[in-house]
């Protein structure tokens, strides 16, 4: 049995048209499934709890972009019993990029169906105040997580989703934040320590997939399957210099440029100066001074396609 969790407003409403071709092949096929739509914010939460709170194994199917697949793995009771299947539709998609998940609906439906393999991907898990959340692919504060934080109230979204420019809208939204930034001190504690000081700070970022912020690969040797955490603090660029580093990062080519520091941990301790914007798989967490961002002990098995993944298992566990 398939249990889909559905968001219609993903991608401005193109979750609703996919759903509505991928829904009858389903039937023709007599496939046994359930279907929740989401309605409102955080409503995948609620439903990824319902449906998982049985404390049965469950196969997750979600529709939409990273925000919904970060809303149903903040609801799932024990990672350790789903398996996930994902039909990207957002804006971003970065969950999708590492594993190479068909961008066509009907591909990634197929794939879902007759699964070629799995992987066994890390879920991280975010501390702040006396909250904890958990993310897929990153999380991060200062200027990547303003960018966030204004998309969410930004015009330029749905806007550019309905000319099919869905891409440039994380871009565009950069550049605008880049003139309102106030650079930060921070101190960041890797592991057991000891801890770095950065001034003059644009980002920090703690990845568990190389991707966010759709398609920028800030730290290109992140594995979301290898049981560590990569984090990135940009500091010390200018503005100037941050417009050309951005392109760069498109390919990962930024990693060796001044004031790029990039290191690898399990579990990561950030301190800023002044409360900082904070986001988690591009959705916004409000103003924080203080984030210890780990890994949860269980892992989640995601539905990927075979290719030559190092870390993909085939069928089985
Ligand atoms: N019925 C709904 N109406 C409006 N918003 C919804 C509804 N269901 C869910 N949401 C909200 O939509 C937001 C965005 O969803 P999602 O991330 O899936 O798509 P996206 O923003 O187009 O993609 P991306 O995150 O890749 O840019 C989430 O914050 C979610 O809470």
């Amino acid at each position: 049995m398939y249990t889909f969790i559905i968001n219609p407003a993903s991608r401005s409403g193109l979750g609703q048209q996919v759903w509505e071709t991928l829904e009858p092949v389903l039937k023709e096929r007599g496939i046994s499934y359930q279907v929740h739509m989401t309605g409102y914010q955080r409503h995948a939460t609620r439903l990824a709890r319902e449906i998982t709170g049985d404390k049965g194994e469950h196969t997750l199917v979600v529709l939409g972009g990273d925000g919904t697949v970060n809303e149903v793995i903040n609801g799932i009771e024990d990672l350790s019993r789903i398996t996930l299947g994902y039909i990207p539709v957002g804006s971003g998609n970065d969950f999708a990029r590492f594993f190479r998940l068909p961008p066509d609906p009907g591909a990634a439906l197929d794939l879902i169906l007759s699964p070629p393999g799995f992987a066994h991907m890390d879920v991280g898990r975010i501390a702040y105040r006396d909250h904890t959340k958990r993310f897929a692919v990153s999380t991060g504060l200062g200027f990547d997580a303003a960018i966030c934080h204004q998309a969410v109230i930004s015009k330029l979204k749905p806007l550019l989703n309905k000319l099919h420019l869905g891409k440039l809208t994380y871009a565009l939204i950069a550049l605008d934040r880049l003139h309102f930034l106030r650079p930060a001190r921070l101190r960041v504690t890797l592991d057991e320590g000891p801890s770095l000081s950065f001034t003059n700070v644009l980002f920090a970022t703690v990845m568990n997939h190389p991707f966010e912020g759709g398609g920028f690969k800030f730290c290109p040797e992140a594995d979301p399957c290898d049981g560590r955490l990569n984090v990135l603090v940009a500091s010390g660029i200018s503005r100037p210099r941050a417009l050309c580093l951005l392109p760069l990062a498109l390919n990962g080519a930024h990693t060796k440029a001044r004031g790029i520091c990039l290191r690898s941990c399990r579990r990561v301790l950030i301190e800023s100066d002044m409360p900082l914007p904070v986001h988690t798989d591009g959705e916004p967490l409000f103003l924080q001074r203080q984030m210890e961002v780990s890994l949860e002990e269980e892992k989640l098995r995601v539905i990927v396609p075979a290719g030559d993944g190092k870390h993909i298992h085939k069928k089985g566990w």
